[in-house]
């Protein structure tokens, strides 16, 4: 695959306005979204859901692409074509998380790195074949007493970065996610220390492995207080203190940035990205990968009446998408 056409897809992934929906929660995490709100966790549950995300009319507006599980990629609508193609046929890209979840760091108590590199290859060959043009792993950074040590930023880099340079091999936009989680009673200093390490660490990797920044996005964490913080900040104390962090470890070569929510709240994580882009000219396009900030509210609607709210949750969708859609070019309006 040449790097035109990767870079292609990546810059495409970043089309203006327009950002990602994260769609791809493993089992385990489904399961906990749906036992959240009442929803029994079955298959067919799971497939109408991702249906009513992935149909929402209108959603390719703003969303230029979704990531899947390995589940939904392997799924179809209720009119029986495959969520790839419906996604193709509707303008948007799909994209497929890769990798299997975190295992604990041997030797390093309280400390992830995060599996899936054994078979990768062959797996991302019948993903492409599948219809995917991205692809996404996720790395867990988390802040504590003494953590997180040199070791577990370095091994969850290298992690990235072979995971990257098998994508592209494969013809998939590789999406590197170094998340630093939000749990604990850290301050924002704190989160921008470990996020400036994580990013160096990253970069270092990927130009190590060879990795083509002109074919790859980055999905980072925003640089916040920890969630249990007495200490909060403004939404533009977060939006300066990330944009900054950033610019100092993050190439200009880069097409794109897109953030997580991370556990943030609708408004936050929207007010966030918004006050991001109204701070630019940036080197770079930042817009969203959100997960739980683009479906929570949908969810819980759709929780109360899984047949007659299916429409109503699906505007909803919408609402998100326009929403961050709109903070992807710093001119969303925050409601009076
Ligand atoms: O732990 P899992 O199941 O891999 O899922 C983690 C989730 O985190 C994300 O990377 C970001 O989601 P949020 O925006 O909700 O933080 C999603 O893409 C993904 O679904």
């Amino acid at each position: 695959m040449s790097i035109e056409q990767l870079a292609e897809t990546a810059q495409a992934m970043m089309a203006p306005g327009k950002g990602i929906i994260a769609i791809d929660e493993s089992g385990a995490t489904c399961a906990k979204r749906f036992a959240g709100v009442g929803i029994e966790n079955t298959e067919e549950n799971r497939r109408r859901y991702r249906e009513l995300l992935l149909t929402t009319p209108k959603l390719n507006e703003y969303i230029s692409g979704a990531i899947l599980f390995d589940e939904t990629i392997r799924q179809s609508t209720s009119d029986g074509v495959p969520f790839a193609k419906y996604m193709t046929d509707h303008g948007m890209i799909p994209g497929i998380k890769v990798d299997k979840g975190t295992h604990n760091l041997a030797g390093f108590p309280g400390e992830v790195v995060t599996e899936g590199l054994d078979g990768l290859r062959a797996r991302l060959e019948e993903y492409y074949k599948l219809g995917a043009r991205f692809a996404k792993w996720r790395a867990v950074i988390n802040i504590g007493d003494d953590i997180p040590s040199g070791t577990c930023i370095d091994a969850n880099a290298h992690a990235l970065a072979r995971y990257a340079a098998l994508c592209q091999e494969q013809g998939l936009v590789p999406m590197v996610e170094p998340e630093v989680i939000m749990d604990g009673s850290h301050d924002i200093e704190t989160c921008y220390e470990v996020t400036e390490v994580a990013l160096r660490s990253l970069f270092a990797s990927l130009y190590e492995h060879s990795v083509m920044l002109e074919g790859t996005i980055l999905k980072a964490s925003m640089v916040v207080p920890g969630n249990t913080c007495a200490d909060q900040a403004s939404f533009e104390e977060v939006a300066a203190a990330t944009l900054q962090c950033l610019k100092s470890t993050v190439p200009a070569t880069l097409p794109g940035i897109v953030f997580l929510s991370g556990g943030q709240s609708d408004e936050a994580a929207t007010a966030h990205l918004n006050a991001m882009n109204q701070m630019g000219p940036n080197p770079w396009p930042l817009s969203f990968s959100y997960g739980r900030a683009m479906q929570a509210a949908a969810l819980k609607l759709w929780s109360q009446d899984l047949v007659n709210n299916f429409a109503r949750a699906q505007q909803t969708v919408y609402e998100r998408a326009r929403d961050n859609g709109l903070a992807a070019l710093g001119q969303w309006k925050q409601a009076a």
